[in-house]
């Protein structure tokens, strides 16, 4: 193809790409062209790039970081080339820590019905509804936890997050991120990653859609060491997919806002931005299926720690302790024998936030309905509701199989602060900690064993 059919090609429709392709591998250094040739090879900064780009990288680690994460972006235009100085704009249901509001106290067990929609149209900025912050973001540490409700597709509006990256875990609805890199398209079941300072807009395939958002300030999610696991199972690397480019060539004029130390910026711009036509690296956006994911777990006795089901983790630079790990509860075989199998009776000095995707969640049978949400706060107790406890220590034990379920936690080292908006508008179930108050008293010091 010459470079005037290429250039046609992209006129009509105004997207490049209208259906995402998909490049496998966590953290390769990828290379890909939506146009043959767009690709310098060889080299980073040729004096002239082909079709007339400019060349730009996007630094996603430090110059000067032990395994750098960047990417090399060949555009249309740089993205320094926008028409307005920055103003802030509010959006006020997304908070950023610290946050701790005053009349509302993030010390309980709690729990939440699923957020509902309402008739007002919201887009993936607007729609985002804060439920808890933690760490700092403006020293990069900690997380906050959203949910988002999406109706509307953003139209000639772009975003980007200076402060984060957002994990992104879609409950119902399917979206379609078009980023500055390629196509995302996500459903529930999937995940994605979209890395701190890359653009986008979100498009409704299915709508409305509802889902939760971690956004970590911290050092990017890896995948965990294996440890004795070995090289395989958990989340292999393989099934991860970077999207290959695509890219727009439209001029209409369009706003760009950005979420920067917690605030947000709009400005305006005559172009697209998405309009990278061929790029190479290793920071990128990724979707994963958690179908692929591979869970390991007891196979004689006892109930190993939920550690074993970690997808990603972000490290906080203290070794062990994560800033964030992304831990999921999905079908498997229980078989331990002579065992109390769903999660012990515990305090954590990390923070527990959990989500349901669908299905039902072993230690809460009633109550953690898919689109709801639990917190299990730093050192507050929690376990098995009294159903669930009954029923674990009475059943019994052949091989069974956890079917038709899917809940996820977001993990923190730091504790995690409710905003106004998860304390008093969310749907809190006010009666959460009365799934404990039936246990019974069964201690009998008459009788030793059991
Ligand atoms: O609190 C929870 O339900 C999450 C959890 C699950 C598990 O299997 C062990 C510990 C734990 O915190
Ligand atoms: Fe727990």
């Amino acid at each position: 193809m010459n470079v005037q059919d290429a250039r046609r090609m992209t006129q009509a429709p105004d997207t490049h790409a209208t259906s995402p392709g998909y490049m496998p591998g966590w953290g390769n250094d990828f290379e890909t062209e939506a146009l043959p040739g767009a690709l310098p090879q060889g080299m980073n900064s040729p004096q002239k790039c082909a079709y007339g780009l400019y060349a730009e990288q996007l630094s996603g680690t430090a110059f000067t970081a032990d395994r750098p994460e960047r990417t090399w972006c060949y555009r249309i235009r740089p993205s320094v080339k926008h028409s307005a100085r920055y103003r802030r704009i509010e959006v006020p249901y997304w908070k950023s820590a610290p946050h701790a509001p005053a009349d509302v106290t993030s010390l309980g067990q709690y729990r939440w019905n699923p957020v509902p929609h309402t008739d007002e149209p919201l887009t993936w900025i607007t729609g985002m509804r804060t439920m808890t912050t933690a760490g700092d973001v403006n020293t990069q540490v900690g997380m906050a936890a959203h949910v988002y409700l999406v109706t509307e597709s953003m139209v000639d509006s772009y975003f980007y997050s200076a402060d984060s990256e957002l994990l992104v875990v879609p409950q119902a609805g399917r979206l379609r991120f078009f980023t500055e890199l390629g196509i995302i398209d996500l459903a529930p079941k999937e995940i994605a990653i979209l890395p701190r300072g890359l653009v986008y807009r979100v498009e409704v395939l299915d709508g409305p859609a509802r889902g939760f958002v971690c956004e970590n300030y911290g050092q990017k999610f890896d995948l965990p060491g294996r440890g004795p696991i070995g090289a395989n199972c958990l989340a292999n690397p393989r099934d991860f997919k970077a999207p290959v480019a695509a890219f727009e060539d439209r001029e209409v004029p369009s706003t760009l806002t950005i979420k920067w130390c917690g605030e947000f910026h709009e400005t305006e711009i005559a172009q697209s931005p998405l309009d990278i036509v061929a790029w190479h690296g290793n920071y990128a956006p990724v979707k994963y299926d958690l179908d692929a994911y591979c869970p390991v777990g007891a196979i004689l006795f006892d109930h190993p720690d939920p550690s074993i089901f970690t997808v990603l983790t972000a490290p906080s630079g203290v070794p062990g302790v994560a800033n964030i790990d992304f831990v999921l509860f999905r079908e498997r075989w229980l078989v331990a024998e002579n065992t109390f199998r769903p999660p012990w009776y515990h305090k954590n000095v990390m923070s527990e936030l959990m989500g349901n995707i669908y299905g039902i969640y072993d230690a809460k049978p009633e109550g953690f309905v898919p689109g709801g949400m639990s917190l299990h706060n730093m050192m507050l107790p929690h376990g098995p509701d009294r159903d669930a406890f009954e029923k674990a220590s009475n059943s019994n034990l052949g091989p069974d199989k956890l079917d038709n379920t899917m809940s996820f936690m977001f993990e923190t080292r730091f504790p995690q602060h409710l905003t106004e908006f998860a304390g008093k508008e969310a749907p809190l179930q006010d009666n959460y900690i009365d799934c404990w108050a039936d246990l019974e008293k069964h201690f009998d010091g008459t009788r030793g064993g059991v």
